[in-house]
């Protein structure tokens, strides 16, 4: 098989390959939040599972109830009705001053960044560790630290209205990680940003996860961010988990509709410009044959090579979307076998070098 590891492009290229299974690290029992005064629960019944070291994102539409989920994960919302259990604790068994205590061990990020423009950037980081009473020297080593982690040593005396959006989500992140968390909560944190920047922040979170061994648990309506950062993915839809799994599967092969709307559609669907093209049956001896290779992560590789070698004569490559999803290959191939192949032929020579092979029709003209 072909090595795909290229040096020094791996962040921007590749999502995380998916972590050795730790213990269970936050579980959700059969969670159910319905708000004062609403007719409809905001979360229905969700049970989930994240375990220790795992980026795991929970993405959905726009009222899905994806921060309602996030906001329960730190107690800032009280389920009407199942359990949350992080570390081994039921958070509804938590009382005031151990809450808070409990809270300083779980570092959230905001989209809108939520810091103090009255306080510099290191003042925004500090800030966490004077309220919990943490020692002057300790706060400074701490702070030095998160500063060098987060690439903002420069802009440590800045305000924030003097920093960037991508500057601001990293004062965020330094601040959430003062305490040490072993979980972070992350609600949109890079919804406000512009591609670019959210790739670094993106890659900052992929470095604390790394690095930190920190639980990472992120709320996002994108589907991009979930497939260049998480490991694992649960679909949200109207206050109900729809979908879940490893993201590669997920992206490959999703089950559900509302997950193929929220996906880029040229993974999953035939290419809408190549569609009126297509006949069922063959309409002219030089009617040529259009296969769909598609490839979920099952095991098959898109090797050009051994396709060519199994079809004699010509053939084109008509388009191609495939990316790696956690070192597997999601996505399809769309090949033009000349007019001398037939479907029985072309799937018979094809066998094994798909995840799933289908003739999606004939093509007449050039
Ligand atoms: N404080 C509240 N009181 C009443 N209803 C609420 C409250 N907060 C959220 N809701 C309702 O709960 C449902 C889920 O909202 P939630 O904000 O969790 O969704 P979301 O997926 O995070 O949406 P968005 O991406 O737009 O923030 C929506 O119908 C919303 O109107």
């Amino acid at each position: 098989m072909v090595s795909l590891t290229l040096p020094g492009e791996r962040d921007t290229l590749f999502s995380p390959p998916v972590p050795q299974a730790g213990s269970v690290h936050v579980q959700i029992r059969s969670l159910t939040k319905r708000y004062a005064g609403q007719q409809q629960d905001a979360l229905r019944n969700i049970d989930l599972q994240v375990r220790r070291g795992e980026i795991f994102g929970i993405i959905g539409r726009s009222g899905a109830g994806k921060s309602t989920l996030i906001r329960c994960l730190n107690r800032l919302e009280t389920p009407s009705s199942g359990q949350v259990v992080i570390d081994g604790i039921e958070l509804g068994t938590l009382q005031d001053a151990a809450l808070v205590k409990w809270r300083r061990r779980t570092g959230m990020i905001f989209q809108h960044f939520n810091l103090l423009s009255a306080k510099t950037v290191r003042e925004n980081i500090e800030l966490p560790m004077k309220v919990a009473g943490v020692p002057a020297a300790e706060r400074r080593r701490k702070v030095d630290e998160l500063l060098a982690l987060v690439g903002l040593e420069a802009r440590q005396h800045a305000w924030p209205a003097q920093l960037s959006g991508g500057q601001k989500q990293r004062v965020g992140i330094a601040r959430a990680l003062v305490h040490d968390p072993e979980l972070l909560l992350c609600d949109e944190a890079t919804s406000a940003l512009d591609p670019e920047t959210t790739r670094a922040t993106l890659s900052l979170l992929r470095k604390i996860n790394q690095q930190r061994r920190i639980t990472i648990v992120l709320i996002t309506h994108e589907m991009d961010v979930v497939h260049d950062l998480c490991h694992q993915v649960a679909v949200i839809d109207q206050g109900e988990i729809i979908e879940r799994g490893p993201v590669w599967q997920v992206y490959s092969d999703p089950q559900h509709e509302t997950t193929r709307q929220l996906l880029n559609p040229q993974f999953s669907t035939l290419p809408a410009a190549i569609q009126p093209l297509l006949t069922a049956t063959r309409q002219h001896a030089h009617s040529r044959l259009l296969v769909r290779l598609r490839y979920t992560g099952q095991g098959a590789q898109p090797d050009l090579a051994a396709i060519s070698a199994r079809i004699s004569g010509g053939l084109t490559l008509l388009y191609s979307a495939v990316e790696w999803v956690q070192e597997k290959p999601t996505g399809q191939l769309l090949l033009l076998l000349d007019a001398q192949h037939d479907a029985t032929v072309a799937q018979h020579a094809l066998n094994n070098l798909a995840d799933q092979l289908e003739i999606a029709g004939y093509v007449t003209g050039s």
